[in-house]
């Protein structure tokens, strides 16, 4: 059995970033494990992926694998398929992990790392949150946008494994840092997202949409939600540091189309149910969320065929 030290499950753009990040830091062999063969094809033919960074260009020699067909066994296993299509990489997880492995969900909003926990046993499984803009113009071109935090935490307690990984991403240049406290991260994010992801969806726009003067004002509606939603969690949130992490967000992504824009503008389902939805269940139906979540809905069914008839 091959043995390696990082794998990535799902090269999109955030997946992408990982590995580019990851080789920096000093893992030659690195399979990322694609959904479509004809993206496995495409970045064996451009000899890995190539990724933009400000006005420079790096190929980043990955292993590109078909999800079906699983390889060897990984340390490291950063899982960064979209949230509704981590119910599919379970099986591929349990196949290419061991008990010594780390799995690291990085996926926006809140039910991936739950869905995980709850079916992946012996495991170290963590969480986190990506404080990175990044877009996938081809099978295996992606563009780094900007931001490069990510701050990630095991819910089942304090792992050195998680400081192993921080080492080698830390190397590659990526601002990886540990928390004993993931959620309060992850509630942070959910603002972040709240905000940034659907009004770049519904307006088709780059993240600095939410800087003008009516995305800052649905900001504070949708903040004001998310508050009374992690205050049921038990997180207590300011709501001024948020506004300003938020915008601050928007300003280093700027030219970024946010993950849930580029979903509607590639005409694919979005996260929307992990993000806004997620808060609505906590505040009602009738909520600012609840009504963005299903004005994103609505997008989804304008192109989305045969589902003009579902109630
Ligand atoms: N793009 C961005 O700027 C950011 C994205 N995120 C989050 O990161 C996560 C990933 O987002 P993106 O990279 O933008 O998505 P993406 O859509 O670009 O990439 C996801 C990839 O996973 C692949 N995939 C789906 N099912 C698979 C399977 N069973 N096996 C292997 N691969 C599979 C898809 O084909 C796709 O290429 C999402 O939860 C997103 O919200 C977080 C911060 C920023
Ligand atoms: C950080 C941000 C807003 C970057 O665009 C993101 O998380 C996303 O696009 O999903």
């Amino acid at each position: 059995m091959q043995y390696y030290d990082l794998c990535v499950i799902g090269g999109g753009s955030i997946g992408g970033i990982i590995a580019y990040y990851s080789f920096r830091g000093g893992i030659t062999n690195i399979p990322v494990y694609y959904r479509s063969i004809e993206s496995v094809e495409a970045i064996m033919k451009n000899g890995g992926l190539t990724i933009k960074y400000g006005d420079k260009e790096y190929l980043v020699p990955i292993i590109p694998v078909h999800y079906t067909k699983p390889i060897g066994k990984c340390r490291f296993i950063i899982n960064t398929v979209k949230a509704y299509n981590v119910k599919d990489t379970i099986n591929l997880m349990h196949k290419i992990t061991s008990e010594d492995s780390l799995i690291l969900m990085l996926q926006n909003g809140f039910g991936s790392l739950e869905l995980v926990e709850e079916k992946i046993f012996n495991r170290y499984i963590a969480g986190g949150v990506v404080f990175i803009g990044a877009e996938r113009i081809n099978k295996y071109y992606i563009v780094h946008h900007g931001g490069r935090t990510i701050i990630a935490g095991s819910r089942r307690g304090f792992t050195s494994k998680l400081l192993e990984l921080m080492n080698i991403l830390n190397r590659g240049g990526c601002d990886f840092r540990v928390t004993s406290n993931i959620d309060l991260y992850r509630w942070i994010k959910l603002g972040v997202n709240a905000v940034i992801n659907p009004l770049t969806a519904i307006t088709r726009s780059k993240n600095k949409i939410v800087l003008t003067r009516y995305g800052r004002i649905l900001a504070e509606e949708i903040i004001d939600e998310l508050i009374i939603a992690a205050e049921k969690h038990g997180f207590k949130l300011d709501k001024e540091r948020l506004l300003t992490t938020i915008f601050r967000g928007s300003e280093n992504t700027s030219e970024n189309y946010s993950s849930m824009a580029q979903d509607v503008i590639n005409n694919m389902p979005t996260e929307i149910d992990y993000i806004n939805g997620f808060i609505a269940k906590h505040v009602g139906e009738k909520s600012v969320n609840g009504v963005i979540t299903r004005i994103v809905h609505l997008i989804e069914e304008s192109y989305m065929k045969n589902n003009y008839n579902k109630s």
